[in-house]
């Protein structure tokens, strides 16, 4: 469990975190979305207590993380791959890891088969290391207490498809177990195949939060028509909010029964109807965070 409280963290006259509150549960990944300069990471720093915040607070497990007995046991962390020792090899990365914890060397070949990082793998430096061989690397170091909690800045930065989906699968295992995980990440799909909860956040505020199945549901119906103007008219004169979504296409705010009813009532025939899940979610965000993005605030 993390609790994030009322968190306000400013660098001169900048918030670049106000005011931001939310709890990433157990048995549940967390995915934290937004764009450049958000506050993603800030917030993520002083969670591993390696900012102060300016207000409020934020707890693992009930705890501040200067106040957790062995860290690494409680909490993996993974906030920059690229910050690792380079002149280390990786299993030298991973032994120190298990020394400062107290834990068996075991731990160490176990850790590099985890996340399928060959013998021969490990004793490279990590200074010639991919990103994608980093990233993997990181979440051995992470994973190596065995911890309850993990908390991943842009974890999947750097994988290739096939690592996207072995991170994602080994999150899901690491949740079902009753582990905590909070993610960070601007690639939205990913956020959406894998989060079962969102906390979206846009210039240091939350612009939404709840369960991923809420926040879809909110991004309405995709329907679409060869004769979209008619039904757009239609929709409106129900009082149905509809946006242009691609050629002969409109996305609306309800759902799909309901705006099913109308184009029936209306005789428009519909070559497509269902929730607007697979672009819901990335369009959702562009809108949530329009204001306060650079481009929003460019336009
Ligand atoms: N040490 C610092 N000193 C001054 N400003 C900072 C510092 N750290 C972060 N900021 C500012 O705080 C804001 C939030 O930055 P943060 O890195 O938390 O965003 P982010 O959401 O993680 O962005 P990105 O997705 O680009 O990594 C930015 O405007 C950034 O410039």
């Amino acid at each position: 469990m993390i609790d994030v409280t009322a968190l306000t963290r400013t660098y001169g006259g900048l918030r670049a975190v106000d005011d931001v509150s939310f709890t990433a549960r157990p048995g549940r990944v967390t995915g934290f979305l937004g764009p450049n300069g958000a506050g993603k990471s800030t917030t993520m720093r002083v969670m591993v207590g390696l900012t102060p915040p300016t207000s409020g607070s934020a707890t693992v497990l009930g705890r501040r993380y200067a106040d957790l007995p062995n860290p690494g046991r409680e909490v993996g962390v993974l906030l920059d791959a690229s910050a690792q020792h380079a002149g280390r090899t990786g299993r030298e990365t991973l032994k120190v890891a298990a020394r400062t914890m107290g834990l068996p060397l075991s731990r160490v070949d176990a850790m590099l088969d985890r996340v399928s990082l060959t013998p021969k793998e490990a004793e490279r430096r990590v200074k010639n290391y991919s990103l994608g061989m980093r990233q993997r690397l990181g979440i051995a170091t992470a994973l190596i207490g065995d911890p309850e909690v993990l908390i991943l800045d842009e974890p999947a930065n750097g994988l290739d498809p096939a690592g996207i989906r072995w991170m994602r699968d080994l999150l899901r295992g690491f949740a079902n177990h009753g582990g905590t995980v909070l993610l960070s990440s601007h690639l939205l799909h990913e956020i959406e195949v894998i989060a079962d909860d969102l906390v979206v956040i846009g210039q240091g505020r939350i612009v939404a939060q709840g369960t991923k199945t809420e926040l879809l549901a909110t991004a309405g119906t995709l329907v679409r028509s060869s004769a979209v103007a008619e039904l757009a008219r239609a929709l409106g004169e129900h009082g149905l909010t509809a946006v242009a979504a691609g050629p002969g296409g409109l996305r609306v705010e309800a759902d799909a029964d309901q705006v099913g009813r109308v184009a029936l009532a209306a005789g428009v025939p519909l070559s497509e109807l269902r929730a607007a899940d697979g672009a819901g979610l990335e369009e959702m965000f562009l809108e949530l965070t329009a204001d306060t993005s650079r481009e929003g605030a460019a336009a």
